[in-house]
């Protein structure tokens, strides 16, 4: 086709056919108001108004569509699952989480907390009702995002999501997964109120500077065999050549962004 395809470094080296990494990608990539960042904690600035999330449907058992979307594995959300608070502007509607990660546990998560990076993070995406003004506002949508680290335990909220990884192994392929709720997968709720707040960016291209960013100090804990499924299972290419890896932008520059802390 004319245009190249975005992809990641990872995919730039290994690519049969050409694709544009990071320093290539279009759109808005190459603006001032990007993500992902690295916080520095001690620069985090505390503001009141970020209070408590009400979360509403995180709850709900529901069976799910997950893909292999090339880039990463998606879960659709149902428009019923909504964030209210969290110095929020009005009510959010989810759309779709997924994850990025690494098979170094140390380079997984797209966001650093004070130059450290973690083993995957999660990201649940929500968008502004559409009756909630101009569709390129600068917070049309909303990313809960979540830091994975290794622990000692098997995480068994994230049973379901893992087992359904052997069903997709090449982009394009989706399977319904057994009925699970969104809480399985979170820290339990009285652990989500401390979080970082920014005004950044789709992390994935047309990277369009629309986005709303939570950042939970909280980390969720996955077992090491857990983790190392999402690259062992998953494939960026239809041959199942290139292992699904390292689907992680790099860090973007604050620039003259503050970084706010509830
Ligand atoms: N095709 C794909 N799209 C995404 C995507 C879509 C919306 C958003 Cl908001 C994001 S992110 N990483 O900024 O949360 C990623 C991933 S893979
Ligand atoms: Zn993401």
């Amino acid at each position: 086709d004319t245009e190249s395809h975005w992809c990641y470094q990872i995919q730039v080296q290994n690519s049969q056919h050409n694709c544009l990494g990071p320093a290539q990608w279009g759109g808005e990539c190459q603006k001032s108001q990007q993500s992902p960042i690295d916080i520095v904690t001690n620069k985090a600035r505390l503001d009141y108004n970020l209070g408590d999330f009400s979360f509403s449907g995180y709850d709900k058992k529901h069976s799910r569509l997950v893909q292999n979307n090339g880039h990463s594995v998606m879960v659709s959300l149902e428009p019923d699952v909504t964030i209210n608070g969290g110095g929020l502007a009005t009510l959010y509607q989810a759309t779709q989480l997924h994850l990025h990660w690494s098979e170094d546990l140390n380079n997984g998560s797209e966001h650093a907390l004070d130059g450290e990076r973690f083993a995957m993070e999660m990201h649940i995406v929500h968008q502004k009702g559409i009756e909630g003004g101009a569709q390129n506002a600068k917070d049309q949508i909303a990313v809960l995002a979540f830091l994975v680290e290794e622990g000692s335990e098997h995480n068994d909220g994230f049973r379901v999501l893992v087992e359904a990884l052997d069903k997709i192994p090449k982009p394009g392929m989706n399977v319904t997964m057994e009925a699970s709720s969104l809480t399985d997968l979170l820290p339990q709720e009285d652990k989500l109120k401390h979080y970082f707040r920014y005004q950044g960016s789709l992390t994935t291209p047309t990277c369009d500077e629309t986005v709303v960013w939570t950042v939970f100090k909280e980390r969720i804990q996955l077992h090491k065999d857990q983790i190392l499924a999402f690259s062992q299972k998953l494939y960026y290419d239809e041959e199942q050549k290139l292992k699904m890896t390292d689907n992680v932008r790099p860090l973007q520059q604050l620039g003259d962004r503050l970084v706010y802390t509830s």
